[in-house]
């Protein structure tokens, strides 16, 4: 059973793929975040800007099998070509399994993952793996394709992450998580702390949420 909390298609917003037409598989549920807000101040993960409770979004709901799950996302991309999928959440990797990225490969999708870092991705592998590692959270995971943290954490400041292979290293000004889609502003204090790191330590690299800017899904 996999329980989804919305599902959709949109262009990539974030990292190496900005800009990829993608269909989000968000999951219900996160291992550092109950999600409700009366929780937020004590989680280990206190910024998220994302709802992942329950499976009341567009397209969400409760999948018995992988192959239902991997149909109804196919569904949702226009034809066969370049077919791309980023599953995210909540924390995907609590339930994306083997199962359901072959059922996805089998359909032609390259699979993305959003992860915090805390948990083994499946066997099988996954196409494409980007780890956000979180507050005083232990990171499991040592190698991924990115790197991708939000900036500045006090517990997660960038040289503890040395240690983690990856091709592609980038900062992401944490943004307010309250913040309305219209209200995104990326001249901040955050972001110019977030730029002149980079300029200060250039193996790493700025990254928008871009689909905040554009104000898409
Ligand atoms: C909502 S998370 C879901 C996937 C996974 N649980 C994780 O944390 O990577 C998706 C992406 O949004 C980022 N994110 C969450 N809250 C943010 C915020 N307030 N500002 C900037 N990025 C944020 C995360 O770091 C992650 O890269
Ligand atoms: N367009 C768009 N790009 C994204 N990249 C990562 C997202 C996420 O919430 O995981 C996200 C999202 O929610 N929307
Ligand atoms: S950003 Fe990721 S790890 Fe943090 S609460 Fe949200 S879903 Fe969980
Ligand atoms: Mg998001």
């Amino acid at each position: 059973m996999y329980t989804v909390k919305e599902m959709f298609y949109t262009l990539q917003g974030e990292g190496a793929h900005t800009g990829r037409a993608a269909v989000f598989l968000r999951f219900t549920g996160c291992n550092l975040w109950s999600g409700l807000e009366k929780h937020r101040a004590e989680a280990i993960c206190s910024f998220c800007d994302t709802d992942f409770v329950g499976t009341d979004g567009v397209n969400g709901g409760k999948f018995k099998t992988a192959s239902e799950l991997a149909e109804a996302v196919a569904k949702l991309f226009p034809g066969e070509k370049n077919r791309f999928v980023v599953c995210t959440g909540g924390e995907p990797l609590l339930q994306l399994d083997n199962e359901l990225v072959s059922a996805l490969r089998e359909r032609n999708f390259e699979v993305a993952v959003e992860s915090n870092g805390t948990i083994r991705p499946p066997s099988g592998g996954v196409d494409w793996l980007c780890i956000s590692p979180k507050g005083t959270a232990e990171v499991v995971v040592t190698h991924c394709d990115e790197l991708k943290l939000v900036f500045p954490q006090a517990d997660a400041m960038p040289d503890r992450f040395a240690g983690i292979k990856a091709q592609l290293r980038y900062l992401t000004p944490m943004a307010d998580p309250h913040a309305g889609m219209d209200e995104v502003i990326y001249r901040n204090t955050t972001t110019q702390q977030t730029i002149q790191y980079c300029l200060d330590h250039p193996q790493w690299q700025l990254n928008l949420q871009s689909h905040k800017v554009i104000n898409i899904a």
